[in-house]
């Protein structure tokens, strides 16, 4: 069938569009109108934590109506009404559902019920994740984005020196509450980890005597890992500031220091979510440092065991890989770090003197990498 094609005459810019480029104009609006707004979603979900509606559908129990949710939350009279549209657009980004609960004046009445992803935004959940939310989108990490076309044009190593004038971990040595918010994070992260990791893979950590916890911040993952093996010897190793105040106990202790000078001797080393915060030189002198610390030589056990990003593109519209460049983006705006692919990895091993390496992908978005000496 002959397709019949209409033309309307813009009189302001005299460009004459048929319908076929009509709806292809629409739909490249339409993308950029997504794109541009893309940040809504994080904020309205930063908003309801901030709330706390997800604990308090949480505590409710059973199916929440809006009007039960809207008397349970700390907001003000006048705002009420307004409510149900931050519930709306968070209904259809995945973090709330509604379910029917009855009938009520010949009305179905519904309420709302967490969903996986909510139920890990639970303050109380001991695997909640709101910490992490919180401390990524606090302004400290999100005013660095607008200057990222300013650090594209200037010499300085990233958008948060060019805000901050230091970098990232100096900043943290500077400002306490930075630190605090940022640790609590990294720990709401390790305590999901370490959970997956000793249910699904405990033998990564068997044979071994000893173990570091390279850049292990407040010491969530070593702990779960003396408590799990009370015979092996445990370090958390970080910058003075970090584990300064940090008593050990047991068969735990906390070592302070520069991992770009020295790494505590053990069987295995653990690196988790460090070496993405870093450039490609900077991780040979931080890999090197691990193979000299680690102690048993020669035996299969010594290794160095990383826990990062293998960035994989499986397939164009993946939510995994676009996530996994969203990473990508930030290590380039806080840190001088990046994700890699196994290409890059394997380079890296190489480049540092390490014989060989086995990627576990038993961590979602993450992989676990064994790297051995
Ligand atoms: C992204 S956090 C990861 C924390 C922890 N491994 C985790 O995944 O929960 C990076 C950690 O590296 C530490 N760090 C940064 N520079 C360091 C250095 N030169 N020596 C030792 N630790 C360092 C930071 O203080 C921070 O705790």
């Amino acid at each position: 069938m002959e397709k019949r094609l209409r033309s309307f005459r813009n009189l302001d810019t005299d460009l004459q569009i048929n319908e076929e480029k009509a709806t292809e104009l629409l739909g490249a609006q339409a993308h950029i109108w997504n794109n541009i707004f893309n940040f809504i979603n994080s904020m309205s979900l930063k908003c309801a934590v901030q709330l706390g509606i997800p604990d308090t559908i949480h505590k409710h129990g059973k199916p929440m109506t809006l009007s039960k949710l809207i008397g349970a939350l700390p907001v003000h009279q006048n705002k009420a009404p307004y409510v149900y549209r931050l519930m709306r657009i968070l209904v259809h980004s995945g973090f709330f559902s509604l379910q029917t609960i009855g009938e009520s004046d010949h009305q179905e009445e519904e309420g709302y019920v967490l969903t996986d992803a909510s139920k890990l935004l639970v303050g109380d959940n001991p695997l909640s994740v709101a910490p992490f939310l919180l401390a990524m989108l606090d302004p400290v990490l999100t005013k660095p984005w607008d200057f990222l076309s300013t650090w594209f044009q200037n010499d300085d190593p990233t958008a948060f020196d060019t805000v901050n004038g230091l970098p990232f971990w100096k900043y943290g040595g500077q400002e306490p509450k930075m630190a605090n918010f940022f640790n609590d994070a990294m720990a709401s992260d390790a305590r999901l980890v370490i959970s997956v990791v000793i249910e699904n893979c405990k033998w990564v950590f068997d044979e071994l005597e000893s173990f570091v916890d390279v850049g292990g911040g407040t010491g969530t993952v070593a702990k779960a890992i003396a408590a799990t093996f009370p015979k092996m010897e445990c370090t958390v190793f970080d910058l003075p500031h970090v584990v300064g105040d940090l008593q050990g106990k047991d068969n735990l202790k906390f070592v302070g220091g520069d991992m770009f000078q020295q790494v505590p001797p053990a069987d295995a080393i653990l690196l988790k979510w460090i070496l993405h915060d870093w450039s490609d030189d900077e991780c040979v002198k931080i890999l090197k440092k691990c193979k000299e610390a680690i102690t048993s030589k020669g035996s299969k056990k010594g290794k160095v065991i990383i826990i990062d990003i293998m960035i994989e593109n499986k397939d164009e519209d993946d939510k995994s890989y676009e996530t996994q460049l969203f990473f990508d983006m930030m290590m380039m705006v806080l840190a001088t770090g990046q994700e890699r692919n196994e290409k890059e990895w394997a380079k890296l091993f190489q480049d540092s003197g390490f014989s060989d390496y086995k990627i576990i992908p038993i961590l979602g978005l993450r992989s676990l990498i064994e790297v051995y000496p």
